[in-house]
């Protein structure tokens, strides 16, 4: 069947979007154990950069797997599934001119490599969200950790279930020894350097 699908090229192209956002495009990938801070650290990027007229989006986990991956569960399949959608929609935003954040754990090396790999080299940062178990499991904001130490949830991630660490990620957050706003900062200080846009 795939063989008898096209590729319709667009009249407007990637370039030309970003021109109209008057920056670049891209995705900055954040990954890390279950509340190292992705979510948080995600959506305030983006809303300063809003603030100040960069076009940004944000695709959490928890969200996607509300709608789009909603019949994806968390085996190492599902995951890697989970995370190969989420590369696609992230190429189809940057492809849109956006400025993509994304929250996933993503726990496997390979798959966050085939993201990468989906996009232009200057496309794709990831950013690890580094945060000890143990920092993490005293956060426990959903009590997940606790259900998990408990065997109330199998294959937790960083319990009973393998984080990769990044090997060699753009950014790394040590996000359990500074304040939030220092590590917003970083990420946006790190993007403006490499040039996705000027404030
Ligand atoms: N077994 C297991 N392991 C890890 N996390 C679990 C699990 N079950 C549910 N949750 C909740 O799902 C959120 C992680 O979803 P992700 O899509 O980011 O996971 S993954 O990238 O596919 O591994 C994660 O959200 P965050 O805490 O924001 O990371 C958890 O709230
Ligand atoms: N640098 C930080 N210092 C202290 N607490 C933080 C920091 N970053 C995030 N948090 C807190 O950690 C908890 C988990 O953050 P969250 O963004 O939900 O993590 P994740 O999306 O990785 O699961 C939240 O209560 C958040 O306010």
């Amino acid at each position: 069947m795939k063989s008898h699908i096209t590729w319709q090229d667009q009249l407007v192209t990637k370039g030309e979007r970003q021109q109209l956002h008057s920056h670049k495009s891209a995705v900055v990938w954040f990954t890390g154990l279950s509340a190292s801070g992705k979510s948080t650290l995600c959506a305030s990027v983006a809303k300063k950069l809003h603030e100040q007229g960069i076009s940004t989006y944000v695709l959490d986990g928890d969200n996607i797997r509300h709608g789009l991956n909603k019949n994806l569960g968390f085996s190492q399949e599902d995951r890697s599934e989970n995370i190969r959608r989420i590369g696609e929609v992230s190429k189809l935003f940057v492809d849109a001119g956006i400025l993509t954040f994304t929250a996933f754990i993503s726990p496997y090396q390979e798959d966050r490599e085939l993201v990468r790999k989906m996009v232009e080299p200057d496309e794709f940062f990831e950013v690890f969200v580094k945060c000890s178990l143990e920092e993490c499991e005293r956060r426990d904001p959903k009590g997940l950790y606790k259900k998990a130490r408990a065997g109330e949830i199998k294959g937790f991630t960083g319990i009973s279930a393998p984080y990769e660490e990044p090997t060699n990620p753009e950014i790394v957050i040590e996000n359990d020894q500074q304040d939030i706003e220092t590590s917003v900062n970083q990420v946006i200080d790190f993007l403006q350097k490499r040039g996705v846009f000027a404030l």
